[in-house]
């Protein structure tokens, strides 16, 4: 068997195309959707993740600021700078890009920021939200897993689920959302037994556990549709999923890439909620 690609990038491509009536009859009426970004410290990778949003902003039109702290930014300078940005009647979205350093306790500050701006959906509020089954905002990433699915018609109900990786901003939203659709969800974490027992079930199988290529061909179901949410740079500068590509690719009926993934879903998502949000305000 060769696996369908499902390809993220074009996927968020025709996307952005469809949002850019949404966007104009917000400009029509003198709102400017805007965000603003929140980055502490100096990880390359989350600098690159803050760039690629601001230019997929400013690229339609949008307005995206980028606030940069150097990494011994104190949690207070932080959350002052949050409250002001909440009070800003100008804004609609506020991101604060994760990781944060170490010192900082992320979900304080996630807390602090307001739920109708918090535009990643991590808002303890909005999460209780989603888990009730009336989101406000929808976390990017599962968000862009689920319009994945989607585009490849992908029948969700009574379907198997496996999701591997349990972190807030992932495996958990996703898991929701999944069962929302009517799949029968299991969750699978660092201290799961014999995980390719639970793996083996899956009719969709979503990744996201930082560990590179640690699921591979033999741990999948035939047929099964892979969705590899990790991005590891390897020694050699390669980005690596948490799938291993080429075994996993003989197997199932349908598999995302990394890079240009889950990835660029992630970004586009973002879009989504910010435009929301624009239109809410
Ligand atoms: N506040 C948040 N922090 C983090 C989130 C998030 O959703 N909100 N998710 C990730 C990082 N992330 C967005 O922030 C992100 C990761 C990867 C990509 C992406 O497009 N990747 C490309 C490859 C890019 C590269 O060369 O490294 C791809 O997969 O094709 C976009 C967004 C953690 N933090």
């Amino acid at each position: 068997m060769t696996a369908t690609v499902i390809d993220g990038k074009a996927l968020a491509n025709q996307i952005k195309e469809e949002l850019a009536q949404r966007i104009q009859t917000l400009k029509n009426k003198g709102v400017i959707p805007a965000l603003t970004v929140i980055l502490v410290g100096d990880d390359p990778a989350s600098a690159v993740y803050v760039n690629s949003k601001h230019n997929t902003f400013t690229q339609l039109g949008l307005k995206s600021d980028v606030l940069r702290f150097p990494a011994e930014t104190s949690q207070e300078e932080l959350l002052a700078k949050i409250r002001e940005l909440n009070n800003d009647k100008t804004l609609h979205g506020i991101l604060v890009q994760l990781p944060l350093p170490k010192h900082i306790d992320t979900n304080t500050v996630i807390d602090t920021i307001s739920p109708e701006k918090d535009v990643d959906g991590f808002h303890v509020s909005n999460a209780g939200a989603l888990m009730t089954g009336n989101p406000r905002f929808i976390p990017c990433t599962p968000y862009g897993v689920i319009k994945m699915l989607e585009s490849q018609n992908v029948n969700l109900k009574g379907a198997e689920a496996v999701v591997v990786g349990a972190s807030n901003i992932v495996g958990k939203p996703m898991a929701l959302l999944l069962q929302k659709e009517g799949a029968t969800v299991t969750i699978c974490n660092s201290k799961t037994k014999d995980l390719t027992s639970h793996t083996k079930r899956a009719d969709i199988l979503v990744v996201a556990t930082g560990r590179p290529e640690m699921v591979t061909g033999d741990m999948i179901k035939p047929g099964a549709v892979v969705i590899d949410v990790g991005i590891n740079r390897g020694a050699d500068g390669k980005l690596k999923g948490d799938v291993e590509y080429a075994s996993a690719a003989q197997v199932a009926s349908a598999i995302t890439p990394v890079p240009g993934g889950v990835g660029p879903m992630t970004i586009v998502m973002l879009l989504v909620n910010t435009i929301e949000a624009a239109e809410r305000a």
